[in-house]
C-alpha cells in the first residue's frame, strides 16, 4: 500500500504503518539495517529516521550545553546528537537497503536544510515532527513541494493546528496528513486524548488523520485506529532496555507485529467507531476508558512541557544585528535555543519590528528586545 492512496482518500479501510526508528539505532548502521528488516517482517509499510542539520536546528549554545543524562551519547547535547546522526552516504545505503526489501524509507526534516536533503533523496513523503509544527517558515517551504507531508501536532494548540491547515490550503497543498500526537515519553493514558482524532476528523474532513503515539503498549493505538487514524507511527526498538530517551515508549518487533495483525482484523471505513463500540471491541479496561475521556479542544499539556522546553523551536538572530535594525524575514532563524526566544509561531509577526539592542548571531530574539 502507498501512503498517497491513504492521503488522497482512495483507501479508507486500511492503515499505513510507520516504524519510527528515530534515534533508537544507537548510532549504528548495522543495527539500523536490522531494524529496517524487522519492521518489514512485522508488516510495517515504512521505516522512518530523523534528519537534522545540527547547526541549522540548534543554536551554538544549545549544542554546547552539557547533556548529563543516562541517555546521553556525548558530554554536550551537540556531541550527543552528532553521534546519533547518519551521514548522507549512510542515508543512501539505508535507503537502498529499504528498497531492496520493499519497505518505504523516509525521515522527519528537522530544519530547512534537512528538508532539501530529503527532497534530493526522493523519499516518498516527508515528516514534519511536532517540534516544527509551529515553524511556519519550514511548513510554507514544505507545502510548496510536490511530495506528500505527514505533520505531527504534539505540543500545539488547536489554534496552531488550524494555522497549519490554513498554510497548506494557501499553498494549494492537498496531499498531506495531520497526526494527533502528545509529546510526552511515555504518554500516560489520561494525557493521550484520543478523542481528538475524532475532533480532527470533524474539523478537517478533507485531511487524512493519523496518530503518532508515545504511550506504553499497543492497546491505545488500536483505539486510535478505531477512532479514525489511518496512518500510525510508533517508535520502535529491538530492545527497550537499550540506552535512549525514546526506548521506554517504543514497541519491540513482536509488539509491532501484534499491532499490525490486530488492526488488520478491524472493519474500517471513513466513520469513526462510537466510543462504546471501541470499548467493547477492545475489551474495555481502565486505561482505555481514561484515554477515551471526552475532550474537545487541543491544548499544550503540562506533560509536554519538558519536551517543549528541550526541543521546542524559537526565534533567534540569523546573523549579528545592530540596535535600530528593522527585522526582515532573513534576519531571523527558527532554532532550538537555550534560553529560548519568541515562539516560532510569531516569526512573521516580527517582520518590520525595530531592535532596541544589538543582537549576536544565534542569540534569542525576545519581545523585550523590540520597539513596540
Ligand atoms: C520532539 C521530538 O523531536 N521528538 C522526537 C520524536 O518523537 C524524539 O525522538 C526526540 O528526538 C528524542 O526524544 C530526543 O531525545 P534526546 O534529547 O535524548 O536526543
Ligand atoms: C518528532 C517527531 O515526531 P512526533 O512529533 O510525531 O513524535 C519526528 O517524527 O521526528
Amino acid at each position: 500500500m502507498y501512503l498517497t492512496d491513504i492521503i488522497k482518500g482512495k483507501v479508507d479501510n486500511s492503515v499505513y504503518f510507520i516504524a519510527e526508528i528515530g534515534q533508537n539505532h544507537q548510532g549504528c548502521l548495522e543495527m539500523a539495517k536490522k531494524m529496517i528488516l524487522e519492521a518489514k517482517k512485522a508488516g510495517c509499510h515504512c521505516v522512518k529516521f530523523q534528519k537534522s542539520d545540527l547547526k541549522a536546528k540548534f543554536t551554538r549554545s544549545a549544542l554546547d550545553r552539557e547533556y548529563i543524562s543516562e541517555n546521553s551519547w556525548g558530554k554536550t547535547y551537540g556531541e550527543h546528537k552528532e553521534y546519533l546522526e547518519f551521514s548522507k552516504e549512510q542515508y543512501i545505503e539505508l535507503q537502498a537497503y529499504s528498497r531492496e526489501i520493499n519497505v518505504d524509507f523516509t525521515a522527519s526534516a528537522m530544519d530547512e536544510n534537512s528538508l532539501d536533503f530529503l527532497v534530493d533523496l526522493s523519499v516518498p513523503f516527508i515528516k514534519i515532527g511536532s517540534g516544527d509544527a509551529n515553524n511556519f517558515s519550514l511548513l510554507r517551504k514544505a507545502a510548496k513541494l510536490d511530495i506528500p507531508l505527514v505533520i505531527s501536532t504534539g505540543m500545539q494548540t488547536m489554534d496552531t493546528v488550524e494555522k497549519i491547515v490554513q498554510t497548506m490550503e494557501d499553498a494549494g497543498k492537498k496531499d498531506y496528513a495531520l497526526m494527533h500526537c502528545v509529546s510526552a515519553y511515555p504518554t500516560m493514558p489520561e494525557d493521550c486524548n484520543l478523542q481528538l482524532i475524532r475532533v480532527f476528523k470533524g474539523r478537517f474532513p478533507n485531511v487524512t488523520i493519523g496518530y503518532s503515539g508515545h504511550e506504553l503498549g499497543i492497546l491505545l493505538t488500536q483505539a486510535a485506529v478505531l477512532l479514525g487514524a489511518r496512518i500510525v507511527e510508533r517508535h520502535y526498538t529491538l530492545d527497550k532496555n537499550q540506552k535512549g530517551s525514546d526506548q521506554r515508549c517504543s514497541l519491540e518487533p513482536q509488539e509491532l507485529r501484534e499491532l499490525v495483525e490486530q488492526v488488520k482484523q478491524f472493519e474500517l471505513n471513513n466513520n469513526p467507531y462510537p466510543t462504546g463500540d471501541v470499548m467493547q471491541k477492545l475489551n474495555g479496561g481502565q486505561d482505555l476508558a481514561t484515554a477515551l475521556q471526552d475532550v474537545r479542544e487541543k491544548e499544550i499539556l503540562p506533560c509536554e512541557l519538558p519536551c517543549r522546553n528541550k526541543l521546542g523551536k524559537s526565534i533567534v538572530a540569523a546573523r549579528s544585528l545592530s540596535k535600530g535594525h528593522i527585522l526582515e524575514p532573513t534576519d531571523m532563524a527558527i532554532k532550538v535555543s537555550h534560553p529560548s526566544g519568541e515562539t516560532a509561531e510569531n516569526h512573521f509577526n516580527l517582520i518590520g519590528k525595530e531592535l532596541i539592542v544589538d543582537v549576536g548571531e544565534d542569540d534569542p530574539i525576545t519581545g523585550s528586545m523590540l520597539f513596540i
